[in-house]
């Protein structure tokens, strides 16, 4: 998307021929920062201390980072250590062992003198697939949006909430769930967008409304457990989110909090859409309750928080007592049952087996 007006994506190769460049998610939204990954152990870095977030970025950094590898060792040693490091980063998005699956098929066959310059096309055709992949979400989106903007009083927005960050900053580019809500707004349906902080590490305040507010996208950020309370007075129309793994079945996995959205939409009568790329199905899952590995993240994610000082500079701060245990499940699954739809580039579906089947034939369930 636009950043400073200029067109941009989250991850690029470097000017140098060598290296890669993403933007560095941590320091958003009180800093824009652009980092320089060199090797694999950058990018391995880079996924694991969440530089690069989200579901198909983290697939798309790690293609890059078979890339980074190739160009020092292109042995079959090289390629299984760079597939072990890579995916040894982070469990739950299953994008990340989809696109290495992708680059040992890719790239085993080959000649090693030929390894690296087809994982860098691979990266590439990686990175434009997801760009298509998620416009076409959008566009699938938009109808959804649309409908609903009928039904309402003139000038009155369609008010959406999301959850976490399924913006293009956890995407190559447009996102999955914000997909829509840009080509809505670009097409000049009124739209506000309710942003949850999403604890622990705020991916909502931190860069969806970073997002939104760069977009021009009205937005109003809210606490977690505010959006309960809006679906009881009627202040949703609608609530879209991402997911980092979706079963064969359509239970969604998607950051720690989906699961309370999804209960209390259910609750309410309120739609809640999935926006699903098809490189985060896992077909080889059917009960994601059972079956999802939940990433468990280090507890100081929950004890401590960053934000803009009063002197201007970025500050982490202590909350609980120290010597309080913390806890820190940082993805959650909601079972299929709660899902009113699945938002795909292929189209919409319902949450099910037979949905997901009917849109993509060419999977075997
Ligand atoms: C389009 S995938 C976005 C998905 O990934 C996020 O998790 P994380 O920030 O920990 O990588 C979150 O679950 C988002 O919905």
């Amino acid at each position: 998307m636009n950043v400073k007006g200029n067109p941009t994506r989250t991850i690029w190769p470097g000017p140098d021929g060598t290296s890669v460049e993403i933007i560095d998610q941590t320091v958003l939204p009180h800093r824009y920062e652009i980092a320089v990954l060199r090797t694999l152990d950058d990018a391995a870095h880079a996924i694991r201390a969440m530089l690069v977030r989200g579901a198909p970025l983290i697939g798309a950094t790690a293609a890059w980072g078979v890339w980074l590898a190739m160009q020092n060792d292109a042995s079959d040693a090289a390629l299984t250590r760079a597939y072990d490091t890579l995916f040894a980063t982070r469990p739950t998005a299953v994008n990340l062992r989809w696109a290495l699956d992708r680059a040992r098929t890719r790239l085993s066959p080959l000649p090693e003198s030929e390894r690296a310059t087809a994982a860098r096309a691979l990266a590439i055709e990686v990175c434009d697939e997801d760009v298509g992949i998620n416009h076409a979400i959008g566009q699938a989106g938009l109808a959804l949006i649309r409908d609903i903007a009928a039904q309402k009083p003139a000038g009155q927005p369609v008010n959406i909430l999301t959850h976490c960050n399924a913006g293009w900053l956890a995407t190559v580019d447009w996102g999955t769930a914000t997909s829509p809500i840009y080509q809505a707004h670009d097409a000049g349906i009124a739209v506000h967008v309710w942003v949850d902080e999403t604890r622990p590490r705020n991916q909502g305040f931190n860069l969806t409304a970073w997002e939104l507010l760069n977009h021009g996208v009205p937005h109003t950020v809210i606490v977690d457990n505010a959006g309960g309370h809006l679906m009881q007075h009627g202040q949703v129309d609608l609530c879209i989110v991402g997911t980092d793994r979706t079963t064969a079945t359509g239970d969604v996995c998607n950051k720690i909090g989906t699961y309370l959205k999804a209960l209390a939409a259910h609750d309410n009568g309120v739609p809640f859409y999935v926006a699903l790329p098809s490189p985060t199905i896992d077909w080889t899952v059917r009960d994601g309750v059972a079956e999802i590995p939940i990433e468990e993240r280090s507890g100081d994610e929950v004890t401590h928080i960053a934000g803009l000082g009063p002197d201007g500079t970025v500050t982490t701060i202590q909350i609980p007592p120290t010597g309080s245990p913390a806890a820190n499940p940082a993805f959650d699954v909601t079972p299929a049952r709660l899902v009113t739809g699945l938002i795909t580039e292929r189209g919409v579906c319902p949450a099910s087996a037979a949905g997901l089947k009917n849109l993509f034939p060419d999977q075997s369930i």
